[in-house]
């Protein structure tokens, strides 16, 4: 396999190439190597390589509903899901492509279209860089706030997505609210909330391993905001701590549409997209829904509790194989120094098989997010260590904190198999297993054990080896994978 395209474009090697899976730009018959593609793991220009020719597929059902199996007809499915069920979508329906979607924008947004963005707006320094445009700071003339304004050149059909997704989820606090759209012959320019506190990755690789607390209070925020997108029909398919940003407060908020798709239930996605660390295996194999954003979700918890990213490599190829292959072990080494809970966690989640993949709402609803955010939970973990420092010299705090949670459990629509409540004998078996740094949070391991929240675990691997390094994102079509129309 080798592509090719035009001028300072980019030939993707195949496998059977002596440089397999560099990325290597073209400068007319000479090939220099892009450095750093291990520090990347750049998908980027694989993704510009087949974006303009392949739209991304959207599978109905089981995938066998593009009835004549054309090109043509998948397109078309994937036209209808992508457009925003907003206000105008019967209007959204019958325009032609790019068009109708704008049609939606301004209907849905109603202000600021019409004039220049420059008239309400003072242009501050730039503040970030992505594939589709740039971001600066702006200023409100009239009321003197600034926000962030997020310039995308006009012609990709990712563009018109990304700001009609904006505008289709804008408002729950975990996503970066629209508050504007303006827009020219070139551009759009969507004038967000400004997040002061920086992007998640920054903080990750100043601070390394975060504790339990944090970690969790993070993830349940952000499991919060990808139930908010599912519920919503929204698939983000490139959650990562690069694109997660914080407030000045610290809360997150998820940010980058620009790989958001649009599906109903029953109806699947193809296409690969996403960040090569974060990609699940499903992406990889060409059909999958919403519960990738759930292994990515999954991936950065990994990072958070401790320090490095679960799947590695020093290419591409690599780190898709051991993505699809290289089996976790969440017993030994770093991992001994976590809860059992949290572990138990992310087996749930990094489980290759999607259908056995726990759900963004199960998540909330695990003993080890409940045990960490609620703040009832917490008061008695802090009696329990203050008092007897361990669980296992005096379970009776610790058992009544696996009591409550097994109520909130019952209560957050937790499935329980046996209801009957925690007992010291369940806490005696903590005595022989190592504690972890809460003392407590191990006797909820009995709780996990009486709760069903998705299907038997699967194997998975876990070899920390290097410190995580920022990714960048792709949306890749290979030729498998994407029907080029
Ligand atoms: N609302 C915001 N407030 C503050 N900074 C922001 C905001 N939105 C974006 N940024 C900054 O701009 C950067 C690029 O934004 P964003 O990820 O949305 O662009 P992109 O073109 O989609 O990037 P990528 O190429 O990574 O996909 C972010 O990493 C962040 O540093």
């Amino acid at each position: 396999m080798r592509k090719k395209r035009k001028g300072s474009d980019l030939l993707l090697l195949s496998s059977t190439d002596k440089d397999k899976d560099k990325i290597v730009e073209s400068t007319g018959d000479s090939e220099s190597l892009i450095p750093n593609l291990k520090c990347h793991y750049s998908l980027e220009d694989y993704v510009r390589l087949k974006k303009r020719c392949c739209k991304e597929d959207v599978v109905y059902g089981d995938g066998n509903d593009d009835v004549d199996g054309s090109c043509k007809n998948n397109r078309r499915a994937g036209i209808a899901v992508t457009a925003p069920p907003c206000a105008t979508s019967s209007l959204v329906l019958s325009g032609r492509g790019i068009k109708r979607k704008i049609g939606c924008i301004d209907v849905a947004t109603q202000m600021g279209r019409k004039n220049k963005i420059g008239e309400d707006y003072v242009k501050g320094e730039t503040i970030g860089k992505g594939k589709f445009g740039s971001v600066w700071l702006c200023r409100c003339r009239v009321s003197g706030v600034e926000f962030a304004c997020k310039t995308l050149v006009k012609g990709e059909e990712t563009v018109h997505r990304e700001v009609e997704i904006m505008q289709h989820l804008s408002g729950h606090p975990g996503v970066v609210t629209l508050k504007a759209v303006y827009e020219d012959a070139e551009s759009f320019h969507l004038v967000m909330e400004l997040c002061s506190g920086g992007r998640l990755i920054d903080q990750m690789t100043k601070e390394g391993r975060y504790s339990e607390q944090r970690a969790a209070n993070i993830f349940k925020e952000l499991m919060m905001v990808i139930k908010y997108c599912h519920d919503m029909g929204v698939v983000h398919r490139d959650v990562k701590p690069e694109n997660i940003l914080l407030t000045t407060s610290g809360k997150i908020k998820l940010a980058d549409f620009g790989l958001a798709m649009r599906i109903t239930n029953g109806q699947s996605l193809a296409g690969l997209a996403g960040s090569p660390a974060y990609v699940a295996p499903e992406v990889l194999s060409g059909n999958y829904c919403e519960k990738v954003d759930v292994w990515s979700a999954g991936i950065l918890l990994h990072a958070l509790l401790v320090g490095v990213l679960p799947f590695q490599g020093d290419s591409l190829e690599d780190v898709f194989e051991a993505i699809k292959t290289v089996e976790l072990n969440f017993h030994t080494g770093v991992w001994e120094s976590v809860s059992k809970p949290a572990r138990d966690l992310l087996e749930r989640i990094l489980t290759r098989n999607a259908d056995s993949r726990i759900t963004a709402d199960e998540v909330l609803s695990h003993p080890w997010i409940i045990f960490y955010t609620e703040r009832n939970l917490k008061s008695l973990s802090f009696k329990s260590k203050s008092k007897h420092q361990a669980i296992s010299s005096s379970p009776t705090a610790a058992t009544t904190s696996v009591l409550e949670l097994t109520r909130k459990l019952t209560i957050n629509g937790g499935s329980l198999i046996n209801n009957s409540s925690p007992t010291s004998r369940s806490l005696s078996h903590d005595n022989s297993e190592e504690q972890d740094d809460s003392g407590l949070v191990d006797a909820l391991a009995v709780a996990i054990s009486n709760v069903r929240i998705s299907e038997p675990k699967r194997s998975r691997l876990c070899v920390p080896t290097s410190p995580i390094r920022e990714q960048r994102s792709s949306n890749v079509t290979t030729n498998n994978l994407c029907k080029a129309c």
